[in-house]
């Protein structure tokens, strides 16, 4: 069994035991990358709306939000489904519950993203299309 490390808020030496937390965090972030594809995908889409609203002039803070709150749900989703399969190796339905609702809350952030976010885009897109007539 892994050896479980010495936790960082008891470490001393305050600066090494904030830094040590962050290299968790970090190995976190990695574990979500390596072993949820959706969360890979979600990244890519992240990006491509910020290089949008970049080349549109779209403000980038409410797309930040919009990232901030997708990423970070998928985050606590892929938390989430370690804990179930962790205590619940075998098939349960109170498990299946939990990685249902957890993945439900991924999916209604993503739709209200997507609505929001082509309340943002597409009058930004309308109006490129005009400046450059080919839309009265
Ligand atoms: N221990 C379990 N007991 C009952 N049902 C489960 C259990 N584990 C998974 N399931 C069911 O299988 C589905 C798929 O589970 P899985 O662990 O593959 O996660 P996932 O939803 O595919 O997540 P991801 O693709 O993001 O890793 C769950 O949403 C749930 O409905």
């Amino acid at each position: 069994m892994a050896r479980i490390p010495e936790r960082p808020a008891q470490d001393p030496r305050a600066l090494k035991g904030v830094l040590r937390s962050f290299g968790f965090a970090w190995q976190g972030l990695a574990y979500a990358w390596r072993s949820q594809r959706n969360f890979r995908i979600e990244v890519y889409l992240a990006a491509l709306a910020l290089a949008l609203a970049w080349v549109l002039d779209v403000d980038p803070v409410p797309v930040l939000l919009l990232i901030l709150v997708v990423l970070t749900l998928e985050l606590m989703n892929t938390a989430l489904e370690a804990v179930v399969d962790l205590t619940s190796p075998g098939q349960h339905p109170l498990a299946k519950a939990a990685k249902d609702t957890s993945a439900a809350a991924v999916l209604v952030a993503s739709l209200i993203a997507l609505v929001i976010g082509a309340g943002l885009f597409l009058p930004a897109i309308a109006e490129k299309l005009r400046t450059y007539g080919k839309i009265p």
